[in-house]
């Protein structure tokens, strides 16, 4: 292996180019990591808008325009919400070869690799599930950013069917775009980002919803600080993608919010009954574990506003 040189992607086609499609597609294109890039969207005006941005190459409304012509070392993207990936891989299934490397960007892994069986009978090894851990509230084409997953972590979840080649283009792509690629089983990865990710947007919608439907004040949110702007940026996230991540890993999700609901109430009772000790105790151990994770991450992982 000493001294080769990984082959350079061929076509590369995004299907959903939005925030996530849009950012690797601009991102490759802008550092000439495939010959062309070739974006999937659904209507006319986004496709006139990723090309006249620089997003893509060229923009089509159908899979069926540009699968025929797709090869080994072509890549596909599908970056469209999670539960939308099934309609995507079922159009894919019967208009791609099978020597087309497949991935995606959904933020849940177990049942996409379930939506794969159910199209292919199996998981194909042209199919190598990703996410990247890296992304904002804002959505659409307009919010692609070519050096989105800069310094971010993608976290890839091969298993025993999947292709060595298509992994090795996968992985290719994403750390030409600057990534550090991860490799996770799909129920540690569903589990983690339950906790870590669906967890706390879940939590951030219930709380703004909260204040602006259950709270008998119309004047609440004047007199919000920082704090609140801080915590509740991603209940700006898009409705229909939290959707189908909530829906898509509610096992883990519910098992979550079981164990924060557990907490809340303890924090609950500790205040009404004016537990000092408990407050203290518990507000410096959360402080710690903050404080920790701060100094572990690099700068770039403090999402920006
Ligand atoms: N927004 C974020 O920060 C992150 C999102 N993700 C995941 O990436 C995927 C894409 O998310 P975003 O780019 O943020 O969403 P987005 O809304 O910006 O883009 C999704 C695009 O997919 C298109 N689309 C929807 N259904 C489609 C279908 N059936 N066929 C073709 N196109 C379709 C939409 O028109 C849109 O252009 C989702 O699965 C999401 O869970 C992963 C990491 C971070
Ligand atoms: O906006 C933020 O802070 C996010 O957390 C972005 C995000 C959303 C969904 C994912 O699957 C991964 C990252």
């Amino acid at each position: 292996m000493a001294g080769k040189q990984a082959e350079a992607i061929g076509k590369l086609v995004v299907i959903g180019v939005g925030l996530i499609g849009g950012s690797v597609a601009c991102g490759a294109r802008q550092r000439r990591l495939c010959q062309e890039t070739i974006g999937v969207v659904r209507d006319a005006e986004t496709a006139r808008l990723a090309v006249e941005a620089g997003v893509v190459d060229r923009a089509c409304l159908n899979i069926e325009e540009v699968a025929p012509k797709l090869g080994e070392g072509d890549l596909v993207m599908v970056a469209v919400p999670t539960l939308a990936v099934e309609e995507v891989l079922r159009q894919l299934q019967v208009c791609l070869s099978s020597e087309v490397t497949v991935t995606d960007g959904a933020s849940v892994k177990g049942s996409v690799a379930e939506a794969a069986r159910r199209v292919y009978g199996l998981l194909p090894a042209q199919l190598v599930l990703g996410h990247p851990i890296a992304g904002s509230e804002k959505s659409g084409v307009s919010a692609a950013n070519p050096n989105l997953y800069v310094d971010h972590r993608v976290i890839l979840t091969p298993t025993a069917e999947t292709g060595a080649g298509h992994l090795a283009r996968v992985r290719q792509l994403w750390q030409g775009l600057e990534a550090e690629v991860v490799d996770m089983p799909i129920a540690e990865h569903d589990d983690v980002l339950g906790a870590t990710s669906h967890l706390p947007h879940a939590i951030a919608y219930s709380l703004v919803d909260t204040l602006a439907h259950d709270i008998d004040n119309p004047n609440i949110f004047r007199y919000a600080a920082g704090g609140f702007r801080d915590f509740t940026r991603i209940a700006s996230s898009d409705p229909v993608m939290w959707h189908d991540i909530m829906k898509a890993n509610r096992h883990a999700v519910v098992h979550s919010l079981d164990q924060f609901m557990d907490n809340l109430t303890r924090l609950r009772a500790a205040i009404e009954r004016s537990d000092g000790d408990y407050l203290l105790q518990m507000f410096t151990r959360a402080k710690t574990a903050r404080d920790c994770y701060t100094r572990l991450s690099s700068p770039n992982d403090e999402t920006p506003e």
